[in-house]
């Protein structure tokens, strides 16, 4: 099927840089996605948006350049409740990808296993109104406790102001609960503001929670951009993000976002990106966390030794 990019959309960068940050031995994007292409893998009929394509090649080509040893692949509302191009991803990675997958209420236990035997090993909850329809949360509900038997988790997406209508909902989820992106905040708001330490405060009296410390280009006000060899960029997201990782230096993942969905300002240079991160976790200690220890241990369990 062919399909026609939502106007204004920004594709990926080319031919990104080669990070200075050299990463650690072993290290995974745990935030990425595939797109399509379209005509193997249609885009949803209930979509948002409509991206450009990014194939898993593309990606494993990103992978190498970058250093990174694996991906966490998450279903991006494009595709809807449809994982067969994430799927399909997995299946080709030769063990270095695992998923985040969408399902519905009506999603049978068979298809559940084969998910979880290509490698899918957490479900995604969005709640961000521009990217999904409403969803009841008793169904959420429903099928957070089906895949919890499968030991997998539940991410979920939303916007800072949001968070205090959905904590109830949060704290009653019966898994380990990453969120994408620190709960999108404000950050023209002060770090030690009320805003950000009610974020603070969900990550403390609730220790199953963890949070990606990602997308710095999609919550920056003022840059710079991470475009032309700029190595400090976004640096009025690095409080944020740091706040994070020196708290909960256990319970950070790190991943690229690529290939950007929805960027409306620029595309940044993923090499760059890379280069953010030593900013955020200074250490490397926290890098080893970040990077490798705690992605391990939530997606390839099997293979974290002791
Ligand atoms: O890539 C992301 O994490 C963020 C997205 C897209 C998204 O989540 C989706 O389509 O599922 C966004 O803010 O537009």
């Amino acid at each position: 099927m062919q399909f026609q990019k939502t106007p204004g959309w920004l594709d990926w960068y080319q031919g990104p840089s080669q990070p200075r940050f050299k990463l650690p031995a072993g290290a995974v994007d745990a935030h990425c996605h595939v797109f399509g292409p379209g005509e193997e893998f249609p885009y949803a009929p209930e979509r948002k948006y409509t991206p450009c394509d990014a194939s898993k090649q593309q990606l494993f080509a990103l992978r190498d350049q970058l250093g990174f040893a694996r991906n966490v692949i998450v279903q991006a509302t494009c595709h809807g409740a449809d994982n067969r191009a994430l799927v399909d991803a997995l299946l080709h990675s030769d063990g270095k990808a695992r998923g985040v997958a969408t399902v519905r209420r009506d999603v049978s236990d068979e298809a559940l296993q084969a998910m979880h035997a290509a490698g899918v090993r957490g479900v995604r909850f969005n709640f961000v109104k521009r990217l999904v329809d409403f969803t009841p949360k008793d169904e959420l509900m429903e099928i957070a406790g089906r895949i919890a038997k499968l030991g997998w988790h539940v991410v979920i997406y939303f916007e800072a102001v949001d968070l205090p209508q959905l904590w109830d909902f949060f704290s009653g989820l019966p898994t380990t609960v990453v969120v994408d992106h620190m709960g999108r905040p404000d950050v023209s708001k002060p770090v030690d503001g009320p805003e950000f330490e009610l974020f603070l405060k969900f990550m403390r009296d609730n220790p199953n929670v963890w949070s990606k410390v990602s997308c710095p280009e999609r919550l920056s006000l003022s840059g710079p951009k991470a475009l032309d060899g700029e190595q400090a960029a976004y640096r009025d997201v690095v409080p944020f993000a740091r706040r994070v990782v020196e708290e909960f230096p256990d319970r950070v993942l790190w991943g690229t976002d690529w290939p950007h969905p929805n960027l409306k300002d620029h595309m940044p240079d993923d090499g760059l990106l890379v280069d953010f991160i030593p900013h955020i976790a200074p250490t490397a200690e926290l890098q080893q966390k970040l990077l490798v220890d705690n992605p391990m241990r939530l997606y390839w369990p099997e293979q974290v030794k002791g």
